[in-house]
């Protein structure tokens, strides 16, 4: 068992997977022994994340997932009983034993042996609950007894242990069934143990909040050898070191085209690209050009937070010779300034990262839809990303679609338009064309907070801009997946160093 993320990419897979590699390893393995293990391995955890609880809840469910619990339950009362350390265990049961299946059954069976009884109801007081009541087979909205038992589980200050995956989450989308109007946020600490594989909802849309701290046991079975249906991202390799013999040519341009001016129409966004550009510069692009858009009667001509910007008109930093040699960062406060610049770029730019604004002009635009879905034809690098209104919008869909399966969002953005797609929020997916998607593993609410998105965005042009040309699709996945964990290590690092205290876009796009 092991705490998640590690160090490197985890492999995650969807309930329809896991059930086919838990169907091979249970036919190479004595019946029953993957829920004997599941059990030691849950009740393992309550033991080492509650060592002097006094009163357990054991909440079970009707299918395996209870059983999982079920199963734990008797371990931890041969645990209890052998060192009389006098904790009590209380089980409870939602469903039918005659109707468990088949390794539920027998860890039923088992409960009963060691003596323990089930009872009625859940205990007044607990100090740690154990929740088996649904795993990868919830299927609808919890209702009844057990809807109960889940509202109590959610409302507790207690720690929570959740098996495999969180009752109230679909295990592969991380959309929680419903919060029935309870704070998403856990009044107590959250653990979940993932059994077998480990499930992409535990790290997006809702998953984190309702996951806490993930844990991961094989159940001593090989990994698996399936392509998995995603990946959490942590990058592998550090980055690298810059020779002594270079200049600044050599680390790449960024060019920012957004931040459309106060004159347009009264709304100045021109901090967006000022953001976009400061975050590429810190990240290490060699030079960074801001052309900030209908910025005609009162020019900007320079940033004085950051004198190393290079402020140009944006007509002139359309030049195709230009555009060549650097990547391009638009839409950041690009407003509808910004439409006037897209056929261009989406032409000549061999590296764009597409933004806010841009990707609101594209979703309208079918004919701007047409020329980004023919770079892809070109080998012309694109990485969109959008947050999930603009996700919805290139979609045709809503935030709530998008945020049902934000996996297959991605995705399907990723191959309509023929790009690398970043799905911006708690557990931004980046997805390319062919390949399992990547979950990103870092981040936080401190994020949540205007700007941090052209911050993201000028991290990954900074990236692109040093990477050489016609790198494979998994390079390229993995680059602008490295550029999104590290914009959300530096808020996580942000959290720990200053808690409780709001982070600004400012300070993120000066870590770089
Ligand atoms: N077998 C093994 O060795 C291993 C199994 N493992 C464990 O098995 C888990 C998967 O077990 P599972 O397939 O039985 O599904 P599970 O999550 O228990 O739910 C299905 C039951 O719930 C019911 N139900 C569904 N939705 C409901 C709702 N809203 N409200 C009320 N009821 C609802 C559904 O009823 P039905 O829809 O069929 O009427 C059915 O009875 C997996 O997550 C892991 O913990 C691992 O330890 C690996 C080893
Ligand atoms: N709760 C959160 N947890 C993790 N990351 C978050 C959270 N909220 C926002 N973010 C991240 O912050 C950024 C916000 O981007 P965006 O919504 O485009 O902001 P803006 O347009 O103001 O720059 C994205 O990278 C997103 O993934």
């Amino acid at each position: 068992m092991r705490r998640v993320p590690g160090p490197s990419p985890e492999p995650l897979f969807l309930a329809s997977a896991t059930r086919l590699i838990e169907h091979d390893a249970a036919a190479a393995l004595p019946a029953h022994t993957l829920m004997a293990r599941a059990g030691t391995a849950v009740a393992e955890l309550a033991l080492a994340l509650a060592p002097h609880a006094r009163h357990v809840w054991v909440a079970c469910g009707p299918g395996n997932n209870g059983g999982d619990g079920l199963m734990a339950a008797s371990r931890l009362h041969q645990w209890h009983r052998t060192r009389h350390t006098g904790t009590q265990i209380t089980v409870t049961f939602c469903g039918e034993p005659d109707r468990l299946p088949d390794d539920a059954a027998n860890a039923w069976q088992q409960l009963q042996a060691s003596g323990l009884a089930v009872s009625e109801h859940p205990p007044e007081e607990f100090d740690l609950a154990i929740d088996a009541l649904l795993g990868i087979g919830a299927r609808r909205r919890p209702e009844g007894r057990l809807a109960e038992h889940l509202q109590q589980l959610r409302q507790t200050s207690a720690t929570v242990l959740c098996v495999d995956v969180p009752s109230q989450l679909d295990g592969d989308t991380g959309a929680a069934w419903s919060n029935g109007g309870l704070p998403r946020t856990p009044p107590g600490p959250r653990h979940t143990l993932s059994l077998l594989t480990l499930k992409p909802g535990l790290f997006t849309a809702d998953g984190r909040d309702a996951a806490g701290t993930v844990w991961f046991d094989e159940l001593g079975i090989q990994p698996p050898t399936a392509t998995p249906d995603a990946r959490l991202f942590v990058p592998e390799h550090a980055t690298p070191t810059r020779p002594h013999a270079t200049h600044k040519g050599r680390q790449g341009d960024v060019i920012v085209l957004g931040g459309q001016h106060i004159d347009l129409n009264g709304a100045s966004m021109v901090g967006a690209a000022l953001l976009a550009g400061r975050a590429a510069l810190h990240a290490g692009a060699g030079r960074v050009f801001v052309g900030l858009l209908a910025d005609t009667q009162h020019p900007i001509a320079w940033d004085p937070a950051s004198p190393e910007l290079m402020l140009r008109q944006p007509d002139t930093l359309l030049n195709p010779t230009l555009l060549a040699h650097a990547c391009v960062v638009c839409g950041c406060g690009g407003g509808e300034a910004v439409e006037a610049v897209l056929p261009g770029l989406l032409e000549h730019a061999p590296r764009l990262v597409l933004d806010a604004d841009a990707l609101n002009r594209i979703a309208e635009s079918p004919a701007l839809g047409r020329q980004l879905k023919q770079r892809r034809q070109r080998d012309a690098v694109t990485v969109m990303t959008p947050h999930p209104l603009e996700a919805a919008r290139l979609l045709g869909s809503s935030t709530t679609q998008i945020m049902g399966n934000r996996l297959q969002a991605a995705r399907t953005l990723s191959e309509t338009w023929g790009t690398v797609c970043v799905l911006k929020g708690s557990g931004t997916v980046s997805a390319t064309p062919r390949l399992p998607p990547l979950i990103n593993a870092s981040g936080d609410p401190a994020l949540a907070t205007a700007g941090t998105g052209d911050v993201l965005a000028g991290l990954i042009g900074a990236a692109l801009a040093a990477i050489p040309d016609n790198l494979d699709d998994e390079t390229l996945l993995t680059t602008v997946a490295t550029a999104v964990h590290r914009h959300g290590l530096h808020a996580e690092q942000w959290s720990q160093n200053h808690p409780g205290r709001p982070m600004v876009a400012g300070w993120l796009a000066a870590q770089g």
